[in-house]
């Protein structure tokens, strides 16, 4: 078992400020957990402070039944791999993997050399185990790192941007072979990045961070599908959620950002609000100057669709939608842009008021 426990954990570095406030979560043994939120929220902060790099102001982190406060960072059963690599220059990649192990003192040559070659051959290095790290691709001292976290055989790996230095197509590669290697050995793995596609693709559970505070902790479709705020629905979606202004008419049916009228699934407690309209959620029609609500900016053409970006005609905001890639439509056309009515709803402090589809169903 490996299950971390962060209860109202605070920090504050030098400034008045609490960099972070009252983190709480639970993190289960052996599952994916994903740290998000944009540059400077604290992701790593946080991560330092589980790994016992850094103090914590407040608050108390457990692992299993043991409370880790104080403990050094090397008696908390955990390993780190960094954005950098951090692997010795004048090592070669098997003395890289072996360093952490001879540090340890307590471990036979043979117990070294046996789970050294094994973590190499897990992540596939076995036949570039002499070559020092500047020998190799970007993705093989990934590797390295990963499988320094292997041969040390701690329970819990913290993870901090680690594919945020390579190239596209080995980020996708890597994400795959990080995920495998976590469900193979059963790790918990602590993985911060700003990426949302990583988050939601790897997550059991993504946390997301912003402003000092855990703003969600959810399933990936928790997160997308039910986001706490507006911060989390506009974090997660490319391009990113629609958010419009609404106010009430009657009964369930709004106007949008006086552009609009339409029917919604539920009663709203307010007059003003915002709604969130998915770009996939967006319908548009081609419409005369007369009928037209908006009109088109660009176009990107991304193989099976297409993303129009259209400003409407009031408020300066501008609309994305997802369109199939054979439309005709082309930039400065007027369109009248429209929504179905599976919308999300805001109130004005960003607090999502829309109600569970399930409610929705006998609404
Ligand atoms: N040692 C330090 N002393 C003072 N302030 C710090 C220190 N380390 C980080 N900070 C500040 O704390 C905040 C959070 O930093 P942190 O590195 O945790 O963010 P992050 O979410 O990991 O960002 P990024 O994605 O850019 O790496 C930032 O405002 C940063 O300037």
């Amino acid at each position: 078992m490996s299950t971390v426990f962060l209860t109202n954990v605070c920090k504050q570095y030098d400034s008045e400020k609490n960099v972070l406030n009252n983190v709480t979560a639970e993190i289960q043994s052996g599952e994916f957990f994903v740290i998000v939120g944009s540059s400077g929220c604290g992701k790593s902060t946080l991560l330092r402070m589980i790994a016992g790099l850094i103090s914590i102001t407040d608050g108390e982190i457990k692992i299993d039944d043991k409370v880790v406060n104080d403990l050094q960072p090397k008696d908390r059963n955990l390993t780190m791999v960094f954005q950098s690599y951090a692997l010795f220059p004048f090592l070669s990649v098997w003395d890289n993997v072996a360093f952490g192990l001879k540090a340890r003192k307590n471990l036979s040559q043979s117990e070294i050399a046996s789970r050294v070659d094994n973590a190499l051959k897990m992540v596939d290095l076995e036949g570039l185990k002499d070559r020092k790290p500047r020998e190799l691709s970007g993705g093989q001292r990934q590797r390295v790192a990963l499988a320094r976290a292997v041969a040390s055989d701690a329970k819990i790996c913290l993870m901090d941007e680690p594919l945020s230095n390579l190239d596209a197509q080995l980020r996708i590669k890597m994400r795959q072979e990080i995920y495998a290697l976590q469900r193979k050995l059963g790790l918990t793995l602590i993985y911060v990045t700003h990426d949302q596609v990583e988050a939601m693709t790897m997550a059991d559970h993504i946390m997301v961070l912003h402003d000092s505070h855990v703003q969600q902790i959810g399933t990936p479709a928790e997160i997308y599908k039910k986001p706490a705020n507006e911060f989390v629905a506009s974090f997660f979606g490319v391009p990113p959620i629609n958010i419009l202004p609404a106010v009430k008419i009657s009964g369930k049916k709004i106007n949008v950002n006086n552009d609009f009228q339409m029917q919604i699934k539920q009663q709203v407690p307010v007059d003003n609000f915002k709604v969130g309209i998915r770009p996939n959620e967006v319908m548009i029609e081609a419409a005369d100057e007369l009928e037209a609500n908006a009109s088109i900016r660009t176009i990107e053409f991304l193989g099976d669709e297409k993303i129009v970006y259209a400003q409407m005609n009031n408020n300066n905001i501008e609309v994305a939608a997802i369109v199939p890639s054979d439309s005709q439509f082309k930039a400065f056309d007027t369109i009248k842009v429209s929504a179905g009515d599976n919308v999300l709803l805001f109130d004005n402090d960003g607090i999502n008021i829309t109600k569970n589809a399930e409610e929705l169903v006998n609404a």
